[in-house]
């Protein structure tokens, strides 16, 4: 899937059985409270996803927060400074309806089971989107998820005060329903043991910005660890056309829902309508903006059908 460089890309692929085979604990049987959980997290999850996939990067994300956590240490005892509590920060980008946020909230769940960091906070970058107000007077509403379209320094800020050891710092919270920020709510962050950060445009270094004013650091620099999750765009339309399907018969229906006007539309409007939002909005960004970004990544997860995931390419060096 990789396209051609005139350099060797640093990883190293597997398959989903040798993968599996890292881990013992990719063996055992999930309990019957764990299946409970993680079908709660979404239902149209595979176990065996989860044991063969989903469980060994856990336990190897464990690791290395476990070595980071070392090396923080070693470095504030050498310079004979006081221990801050700093999180492990892990960044997924990739697609609209690649499966990120369902990748995010499974993870979330299975780190913190472990004694070590058992508070994971999960952010989404689509919080630092501008609110629609601006978007509009900026004539860039079709352009939500572009780089343009998000408050990146405000991103870049949020990171550094994790990262510097902040007690409490505040993201803004998108909505879906509203399709725009919510104004005056926002989620605290408090001492977190490690925070996931899911979105888009985690891993771009480009800004629209006139060349004088780019910021010096990329979000991508407070990452300890970064994953891509990767599909063909074939199979990301049919997920993103099969999710506006069951928004349509759920969310829409909501008066609240921006898209309440498309509550009634039939099967064959619903896909019209979601395939040239596709064609038109985040298929461009995936080409433009997001797919650049893949071998930024520490690890690529690749989906087949069915989000099953065939396989890993990680960074080894
Ligand atoms: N591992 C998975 N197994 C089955 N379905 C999944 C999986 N991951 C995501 N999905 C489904 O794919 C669609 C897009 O997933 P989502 O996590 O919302 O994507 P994103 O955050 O990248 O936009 C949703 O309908 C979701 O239920
Ligand atoms: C807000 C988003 C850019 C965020 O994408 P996500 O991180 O949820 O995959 C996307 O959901 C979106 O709204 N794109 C604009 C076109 C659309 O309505 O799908």
């Amino acid at each position: 899937m990789l396209k051609d460089l005139n350099y060797t890309l640093p990883y190293t692929t597997f398959d989903r059985e040798e993968w599996a085979s890292f881990d013992t604990t990719s063996t055992t049987a999930l309990t019957e409270k764990e299946v409970k959980d993680l079908q709660g997290i979404n239902r149209q999850i595979s176990m065996d996803e989860v044991t063969h996939i989903y469980r060994p990067l856990t336990r190897l994300l464990h690791l290395y927060s476990l070595a980071t956590k070392d090396r923080h240490q070693i470095t504030t005892s050498f310079l004979n400074n006081r221990i801050k509590k700093v999180p492990f920060i892990i960044g997924i980008a990739g697609s609209v309806a690649v499966g990120k946020s369902t990748t995010a909230r499974l993870l979330q769940h299975l780190l913190s089971t472990f004694p070590e960091h058992p508070k994971v906070e999960l952010v989404t970058t689509d919080g630092f989107l501008y609110p629609n107000e601006i978007l509009e007077e900026r004539g860039i509403m079709n352009r939500k998820g572009f780089p343009e379209s998000y408050d990146t320094g405000r991103l870049i800020q949020f990171l550094a005060d994790l990262k510097t050891g902040k007690k409490e710092v505040k993201a803004p919270i998108y909505s879906h329903l509203e399709y725009d920020i919510l104004k005056g709510e926002f989620q605290h962050v408090v001492e977190p043991d490690i925070v996931i950060v899911e979105g888009i445009n985690v891993l771009q270094v480009q800004t629209n910005k006139p060349k004088k004013s780019h910021s010096p650091l990329f979000v991508s620099d407070f990452f300890d660890f970064s994953i891509y999750v990767d599909a063909d765009e074939e199979n990301l339309l049919e997920w993103y056309i099969d999710r506006f399907k069951i928004l349509r018969n759920t969310a829409f229906n909501n008066p609240k829902s921006y898209f309440h006007r498309h509550a009634h539309l039939t099967d064959e409007e619903a896909v019209k309508f979601a395939t040239d939002i596709w064609t038109n909005i985040n298929g461009k960004n995936l080409r433009l903006n997001i797919l650049p970004t893949r071998t930024r990544a520490n690890l690529i997860l690749e989906k087949g059908t069915n989000h099953s995931v065939s396989r890993i390419k990680l960074r080894t060096i």
